[in-house]
């Protein structure tokens, strides 16, 4: 220690290399041997300059900082901005709406995907199937992004923050002035690109994290496709119809009438019990929202309900697994309080988290929402708590039984008939005039047949319903056998006794 003061040469070299660490460290990472290679090749000593370049560093930072601090006073004072909640429905209008618009094209962060919903939803079914039609869509991504909007420059920044424990997106939107009108004006653009995009299409939600998420937008499955009782459709749609008319709507309003309305659907499995309530939702426009009750715990069915809009379809699917009671038990004080299964069997069986009386809050608790429609569905109606399906919960009850003679040749005709989206429409005319005069022939031809071809199917959807008995089959056993020979009526009703067989043995 006193040598190395004595020559002086330490203190020197400890500075130098504590401003080497700070240099190797905070601004120039790799300086000592950048520095010592620059000495031994080029003898130029780098040390040198390591007080300016200090200075230039802090320079540099004091800057960065003001930079910052006015970029904050400018996003505080003289901006608007609209955040955009990931999972959102406005978030998936606004993506979908970048996806389209030719700044993404030039982006050099993007993000690709088969999908642009945030729930793995599925704008339309384009994009199921067949490969070889899937379509990449490419949204900026990961980045601040320039948007002339209406003459207006907008900032869109999209950012992923990954986390420990879980990871999201945050969007937004900002426009350089005090007022939030542009933005607002361009999130009412995409809602109504949005709206268009999803006119004719059923949105189905299921819940995932305690949240509606939209899983599906399906093209509406018509009614008519269902088949049932047509006299058991007419008066159900009608109920329904009556229920969301704007007068009805008033009606209970006025007499402080809770305006809400439930439907039970009970049958055998595959009887049409979903599919039905998807088909309806689509006949009204309405939106659908998907519950099982053995998916969730009683406080996220509380939470969910809360969450429900004004105006919906709620299916509850196979409500018998909340309700205990079996034919012959007795009615108690508990049997609204018992859960089916006790706390430690609850945790080891997903089947039976929800109590009877938690849904039966639910269902008309005030968190319940004006306007929904409750359809209930179950293979056994006997096991139901007389609680659950009394007026007022359940205000009518329709039972989707197994195929009758009308109901076999329905179900005959949906898969023999032709339908005229059945045949891809002709690729764009070509300007050959005797090209088109021929496919025109073959149009008038194709009608002509279709007519006969309507007969003839008619003809053998009698044939096949004399052969199947009647009640014996669902219509999805039905549906499934036909499916198979899809390609010919003939052979359908020529295997069915074969296959009619093979089923009732497989019963016994
Ligand atoms: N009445 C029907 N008309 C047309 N198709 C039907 C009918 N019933 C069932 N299907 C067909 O059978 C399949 C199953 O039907 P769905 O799921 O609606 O029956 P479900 O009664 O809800 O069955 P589960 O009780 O097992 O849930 C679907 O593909 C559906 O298209």
């Amino acid at each position: 220690m006193a040598e190395s003061s004595t020559n002086g040469s330490l203190p020197m070299q400890l500075i130098s290399d504590a401003q080497a660490s700070i240099l190797d460290f905070v601004l120039f990472p790799g300086f000592t041997r950048i520095s010592a290679a620059f000495e031994e090749h080029l003898t130029v000593d780098l040390n040198f300059y390591v007080p300016l370049l200090c200075i230039f560093g802090l320079l540099v930072f004091i800057c960065r900082h003001i930079y910052e601090c006015l970029l904050g006073l400018l996003e505080t004072y003289f901006t608007s901005t609209v955040h955009l909640r990931y999972r959102d429905e406005a978030y998936d209008m606004f993506i979908m709406w970048t996806a389209s618009q030719s700044f993404t094209q030039h982006a050099r962060s993007s993000l690709a995907t088969t999908e642009l919903s945030s729930t793995s939803a599925r704008p339309g079914r384009s994009n199921d199937g067949d490969t070889k039609q899937k379509t990449i869509y490419y949204t900026p991504w990961n980045g601040r992004f320039f948007i002339w909007y209406n003459g207006y420059l907008l900032v869109f920044r999209r950012e992923y923050r990954a986390g420990e424990f879980n990871s999201r997106e945050e969007v937004s939107v900002s426009c350089f002035s005090r007022s939030p009108r542009i933005l607002k004006e361009l999130l009412n653009e995409c809602c109504m690109e949005y709206s268009k995009f999803v006119h004719d299409k059923t949105s189905l939600y299921e819940h995932r994290d305690g949240t509606w998420v939209r899983s599906i937008v399906s093209d509406v499955r018509s009614i008519s496709t269902v088949i049932l009782n047509e006299s058991k459709k007419r008066e159900l749609l009608k109920d329904i119809e009556d229920f969301l008319d704007e007068k009805t709507r008033r009606w209970y309003s006025n007499r402080g009438v809770p305006y809400r309305r439930g439907y039970l659907l009970y049958g055998p499995p595959g009887t049409g019990k979903s599919s039905l309530s998807l088909s309806i939702a689509g006949h009204f426009g309405l939106n659908i929202y998907i519950l099982s009750l053995s998916t969730v715990t009683e406080d996220r069915l509380r939470d969910l309900f809360a969450k429900l809009p004004s105006r919906c379809i709620i299916l509850l699917e196979d409500i018998d697994a909340v309700s205990p009671k079996r034919p012959g038990d007795t009615e108690t004080k508990d049997s609204h309080q018992i859960v089916a299964g006790s706390p430690s069997q609850r945790n080891k069986s997903v089947s039976v988290m929800v109590s009877l009386s938690a849904l039966l809050n639910v269902i008309d608790g005030v968190g319940s929402r004006e306007g929904r429609v409750l359809i209930m569905t179950t293979n056994h109606i006997t096991r139901l708590d007389d609680a659950l399906i009394r007026p007022g919960r359940v205000d009518r009850k329709f039972e989707l039984g197994l195929t009758d003679k009308k109901m076999t040749a329905g179900l005959f005709c949906i898969v023999f008939m032709p339908m005229e989206d059945d045949v891809p429409p002709p690729e764009k005319a070509r300007s050959d005039v005797l090209v088109r005069l021929v496919e025109d022939r073959k149009v008038d031809e194709a009608a002509r047949s279709q007519g006969e071809e309507v007969k003839r199917v008619e003809r053998l959807a009698e044939e096949f319903a004399g052969r199947v008995p009647e009640l014996k089959f669902s219509p999805a056993e039905l549906l499934s056998f036909l499916l198979e020979y899809r390609q010919s009526p003939e052979e359908a009703i020529d295997n069915v006794e074969k296959w009619m067989t093979r089923i009732r043995e497989e019963r016994e």
